[in-house]
């Protein structure tokens, strides 16, 4: 059994007209049904308030959440220019959002949390203050110093993983971004994320295609001959175990998962889609390759139930508990 954590998680509200704060502080009401670790909120707790009327209690470290947590939410206050509507994003919550981000990576950094939870941010609303990264993704793995080529996406769900190569790309720009090099780091990031997240020693990989019928040899697309398997032969050349290019149609039903720990999908919307279909309430997206432990429910913002109490916790709860599992994990192996 992996060791209790010895500091508490640090969580970002995500954008404060979303449900992140509304799916957190469920999760605090629910923190022994949902056998929840302790955790520190961080964002503007106006946010909280203006959606749950539960107790918050007021921190200005990550450690005081220890002896808060019985009491009330335990939240790092985060001042916003203006409260924001719930459902009605604004300027001020893209920043507020985006500042809850940058504390959460520093805390878990300056190893003053275990891990860092991060709650969904709306990509448009961050892109339009000038948000440079395609996703929170690569924004921590840049906060960590590495490379956003070196860590890799994983969705992971209960019967199954998927780390898409490409991330926040157009479609039309997807084959020309693909290439041997990016499917090899993406491979190796989460080869190696297997083992030192999930405690899975000699992780299977199963690499997608990228056209119908993974090609058709050749008659339906090139990509599978000349950028996809020289990249799985590579890393099998390296000792991992890896299979493919599959085609993307047949590799997710039942039989074909057991096959594997995880799938290497060369595109989002290939590696999403199946993770969301099978487990939507408690799936969690992982980042791997990273020197500290980040994960966050699988869902968005959603604007269109924010503030109905409609907002179901259990993505969020799968997300806190994984990143404390995944933190276990890794203080047990160093
Ligand atoms: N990790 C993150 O920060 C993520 C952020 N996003 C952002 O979220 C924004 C909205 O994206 P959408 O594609 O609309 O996806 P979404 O996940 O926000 O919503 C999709 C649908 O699922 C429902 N839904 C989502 N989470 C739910 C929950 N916990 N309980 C009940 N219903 C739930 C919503 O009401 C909506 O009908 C975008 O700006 C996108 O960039 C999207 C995915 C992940
Ligand atoms: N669709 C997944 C997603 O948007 C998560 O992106 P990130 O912000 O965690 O990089």
């Amino acid at each position: 059994m992996a060791s209790p954590l010895t500091t508490p998680l640090a969580v970002s509200l995500g954008d404060p007209a979303g449900i992140g704060p509304e799916v957190i502080a469920k999760c605090w009401d629910n923190r022994s049904a949902f056998n929840l670790p302790v955790f520190a909120a961080i964002g503007d707790p106006r946010s909280v308030a203006a959606v749950w009327d539960g107790p918050i209690e007021l921190i200005s470290d990550p450690r005081e959440a220890d002896s808060a947590f019985d009491l009330g939410l335990p939240l790092i206050q985060l001042a916003s220019a203006e409260a924001d509507t719930p459902g009605h994003p604004s300027v001020a919550g893209a920043h507020c959002s985006l500042d809850a981000l940058e504390l959460a990576v520093g805390l878990a950094r300056s190893s003053s949390a275990a891990a860092v939870v991060t709650g969904p941010v709306a990509k448009e609303q961050l892109y339009a203050i000038g948000f440079q990264h395609p996703g929170q993704t690569e924004f921590v793995a840049e906060r960590c110093g590495i490379s956003p080529g070196n860590v890799a996406m994983m969705l992971a769900g209960p019967t199954l993983r998927t780390v898409p190569v490409t991330t926040h790309l157009k479609l039309t720009d997807i084959s020309q971004k693909l290439t041997s090099a990016l499917i090899e780091s993406r491979g190796r990031a989460a080869l190696r994320g297997l083992q030192r997240n999930f405690g899975i020693p000699e992780p299977r990989l199963a690499v997608s295609g990228l056209n119908p019928h993974a090609g058709e040899g050749g008659m339906l697309g090139a990509e599978e001959q000349e950028i996809i398997a020289p990249a799985i032969a590579a890393l099998a050349a390296e000792g991992w175990r890896v299979s493919g290019p599959h085609p993307a149609d047949t590799m997710f039903h039942a039989r074909a998962r057991a096959a594997y720990d995880a799938a290497l999908c060369m595109y989002h919307d290939q590696a999403l889609i199946p993770v969301k279909a099978l487990h939507f309430e408690d799936s969690v997206n992982v980042t791997l390759g990273l020197p500290i432990v980040r994960t966050a429910p699988d869902h968005g913002t959603a604007f269109d139930i924010a503030g109905q109490d409609r907002a179901d916790p259990r993505p969020m709860a799968a997300a806190i508990r994984m990143a404390a599992e995944n933190a276990a994990y890794r203080a047990d192996s160093a």
